[in-house]
């Protein structure tokens, strides 16, 4: 059992904010985990950061259970978190059971589905197996055909309604947080005022009770990130001046130096050596 459990992250709302970050391999979850993150989220965010698609709606579960287990095997200390992919959970309740355990045989100790109000069977179901489950409402990405491309919601009445809706069915059907993406903050300090379990915002404002990022955004691997990143770091930078560096010293024969190779000391015994192992070659090639 790791010492973040959903339980902790429940008693930490009006008390303590909750830190969420994504994380899709090994070392990248060990970083996470060693940085004291709370939540260590396996998102499809995966399909775009990872795999450079233009949306996650390509993500398979496959693909998730394989990059949960990569991160589960690093991460002792916080909660590990994995999302639920486009349509593994739409098409029935019994499908979206049998994916969040294969997501918990993985190594995950909660799942993320999208939606709420429209999921309530679900989330019940699932919890009531012994699956803890986080909701998302606000921008719901596996929605991207619909929604015409990622937008700010909260801007209409039909809007606010919808996503508190989703929030209080979440609430109810026993999820232990929310996620509001890209929402009007003044909606989120609603939403976050209006349930018992905390929420937790992606450009959302400070109102929420915890926040998340996409590793990649946060880090600076990009140029072109949602406009609510803050670049905590320019690793896209540093990783290129290292490899222009390793690229120049290979060109001019300064890498590898003296400490990074091994020579024979005695160098009669390399020629001795040498002159058997060339003579025993030329014997193998005429027996040919
Ligand atoms: N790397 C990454 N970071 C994320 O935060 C993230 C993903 N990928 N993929 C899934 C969703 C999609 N997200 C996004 C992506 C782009 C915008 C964005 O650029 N919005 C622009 C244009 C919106 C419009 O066309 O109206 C904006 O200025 O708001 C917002 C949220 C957030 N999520
Ligand atoms: C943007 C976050 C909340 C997400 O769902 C993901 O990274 O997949
Ligand atoms: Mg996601």
């Amino acid at each position: 059992m790791r010492e973040i459990t959903t339980k902790r992250i429940m008693e930490m709302k009006g008390k303590e904010k909750i830190t969420m970050v994504t994380a899709y391999d090994y070392p990248s979850g060990l970083i996470a985990d060693k940085a004291g993150i709370d939540i260590i989220f396996v998102g499809d965010s995966l399909g775009m950061v990872v795999y450079g698609d233009e949306n996650t709606l390509n993500v398979t579960m496959d693909q998730m259970v394989y990059h949960t287990r990569a991160v589960a095997k690093a991460v002792k200390r916080g909660l590990v978190l994995a999302d639920m992919p486009f349509m593994s959970y739409e098409t029935s309740v019994e499908e979206g059971i049998k994916n969040a355990a294969r997501l918990v045989q993985a190594g995950a100790d909660a799942v993320k589905i999208e939606g709420g109000y429209d999921h309530k069977k679900l989330v019940k179901k699932l919890v009531r197996s012994g699956i803890p489950v986080m909701g998302h409402t606000g921008l719901t990405p596996q929605r991207y055909l619909r929604l015409g491309g990622y937008h700010i919601t909260g801007e209409t009445e039909e809007e606010i309604e919808e996503i508190i809706r989703d929030a209080k069915a979440l609430e109810k059907a026993g999820a232990f947080a929310v996620v509001l993406e890209f929402v009007l903050s003044d909606v989120a300090k609603l939403v976050t005022e209006e349930v018992k379990i905390p929420t937790i915002g992606i450009g959302s404002g400070p109102y929420c009770d915890g926040q998340v990022l996409v590793w990649h955004d946060l880090l600076g691997f990009y140029e072109h990130t949602p406009p609510f990143v803050k670049k905590y770091a320019d690793l896209r930078n540093i990783i290129q001046l290292a490899l222009e560096n390793y690229k120049e010293e290979v060109k001019d024969g300064k890498f590898p130096s003296g400490q990074y190779y091994w020579e024979f000391l005695d160098k009669d015994d390399f020629e001795k050596k040498k002159k058997r192992a060339m003579e025993r070659l030329s014997q193998e090639e005429s027996e040919d």
